[in-house]
């Protein structure tokens, strides 16, 4: 008998335990991934209503956001910091739960260290009190972000009440052309659907293109799931899926894992699946993609010109001109040749191994451009080893970026690295809104790392492409 159902929904039905009067699930939480901001107040709940933590085995916690990316003597100099640190260290001793401290070298941004360390497995629900959840759909995986109230519900119960949200399938097919990166995908599928277009949704990724993808590709891609409005993002589990996930220390060994694996393939969305809605794009249509507004869906492929206000319906109009005020841009003018004064690689969407060796290849004999800061920030402890072991961060220094450690840092500014007045970023994180940086007259340009290695370099927005 085929199974008409797609992996999101075969996933959801495994783990609902049952219906609630208010027509929501009870839905049982596989793995809960917890970090510093907004486990505090949750773990408050709990001591308030004496309550225990369910599962302790299945929650992990690492300390991302607040973590200084030069120093982590302690105390930390901020002191909200040191609280939320304090906070976090002592709740996690307390309630039993493991903790990626700044002294494990497991440690990093939470949506790095999941899939790193096989926690993140196909067929799972994953919660984390924080949006960028989506990331871990890149297995085959219900993953979403909740918030702090949630926090408290998922480790009192290991459930959340949870209304089944629709299935999109968006089929990317063909092929990328060259210097077109995940990235550039996912920025071209939130410009053309909207930041709004998946509320409701979960975003099944599928066809040729994400076939193909790595599965750090792949995480990109789901990361930024949730800047296009969906709940969260998956990928259907596959070969790549399985390798990926062989060997790491959380997953599976042995024949546990030849089962586990059998297993994961069989979720994978069938011929016969149905979706609530389908949309499709074809690959050759995405350039290397930029942003130039304040919100993800503002953006436009390197060699364009910016809209103008009146391209848009009279609803959107507002918010566009209030974008070209903050950006200080003009109407029709070309995105390429912008000058930037900020670059930053790193966070949960492009601060990984590949992201890292993306950009050193670009950088590999050239030099940051005359009032340029740049900065690399590996995503975790371990992609840093690896990088360092591969000497790409001798790469990085000789052109005259930081090298600094695992964390959040610029992405948020929740720590000292933020930008200054309404400097410029080119930036390989997934948000930019208004102040987002730390700067509230800060300006961020997302793109893909490659791209802002090609900024850093040249001092102004590039299309990569011209430096291979
Ligand atoms: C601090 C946290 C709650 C927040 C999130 O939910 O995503 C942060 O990670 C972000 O990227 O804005
Ligand atoms: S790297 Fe950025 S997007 Fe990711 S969890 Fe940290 S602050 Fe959020």
């Amino acid at each position: 008998m085929t199974d008409s159902r797609n992996l999101f929904n075969k996933v959801w039905d495994l783990h609902a335990c049952q219906t609630l009067p208010s027509g929501q699930d009870q839905l049982f939480i596989g793995l809960h991934l917890i970090h510093e901001v907004t486990s505090p107040q949750a773990f408050a709940i709990l001591r308030e209503r004496n309550l225990k933590v369910a599962y302790p085995e299945r929650t992990v916690a690492t300390v991302d956001h607040i973590v200084p990316t030069q120093s982590t003597a302690r105390p930390f100099v901020d002191l909200l910091a040191e609280e939320m640190m304090s906070a976090i260290e002592k709740n996690c001793r307390d309630f039993g739960i493991r903790l990626f401290d700044l002294v494990d070298n497991r440690q990093g941004v939470v949506h790095i260290v999941g899939p790193e360390q096989g926690l993140t497995l196909p067929g799972m629900t994953i919660a984390c009190g924080d949006s960028h959840t989506s990331t871990h759909g890149a297995f085959g995986s219900i993953a979403f972000g909740i918030g702090t109230s949630q926090v408290a519900d998922v480790l009192a119960t290991q459930t959340l009440a949870l209304a089944r949200p629709k299935v999109r399938k968006v089929e990317v097919t063909g092929q990328l052309k060259p210097g077109v990166y995940a990235k550039d995908v996912i920025l071209h599928i939130i410009r053309k659907l909207g930041v709004q277009g998946g509320v409701g949704y979960a975003y099944e990724y599928a066809g040729d293109v994400f076939d193909r993808m790595s599965m750090e590709e792949r995480m990109t891609v789901c990361n930024m799931s949730i800047e296009g409005g969906a709940r969260c993002g998956y990928i259907n589990p596959d070969q790549t899926t399985v390798d990926y996930i062989q060997g790491r220390p959380f997953a599976p060994q042995g024949e546990e894992f030849e089962r586990a694996a059998k297993w994961w393939l069989s979720l994978a969305s069938g011929k016969d699946a149905q979706f609530d809605d389908v949309v499709v794009f074809k690959a050759e249509e995405i350039e290397p993609t930029v942003t130039w507004g304040i919100t993800p869906a503002q953006s436009v492929g390197v060699k364009e010109t910016l809209p103008t206000i009146s391209s848009f319906p009279a609803d959107d109009q507002k918010v566009i001109s209030e974008a070209f005020q903050y950006m200080d841009l003009k109407e029709g003018q070309p995105i390429q040749g912008l000058k930037i004064n900020v670059a930053f690689i790193g966070s949960c969407t492009n601060g990984r191994i590949s992201d890292l060796r993306e950009a050193a290849r670009i950088v590999k004999g050239r030099h940051v451009a005359a009032g340029v800061k740049a900065l690399v920030v590996p995503g975790s402890q371990l992609v840093r080893k690896q990088a360092m072991e591969e000497g790409l961060d001798k790469i990085f220094e000789e052109a005259g970026f930081e090298w600094r450690g695992a964390g959040c840092s610029m992405c948020l500014a929740m720590n000292p690295d933020k930008l200054q007045g309404n400097e410029v970023c080119a930036s390989s994180s997934n948000r930019n809104f208004k102040g987002r940086q730390g700067s509230p007259t800060g300006r961020t340009l997302l793109m893909s790392p490659a791209m802002v290695a090609a900024a850093a370099v040249t001092g102004a927005v590039t299309d990569v492409r011209e430096l291979e």
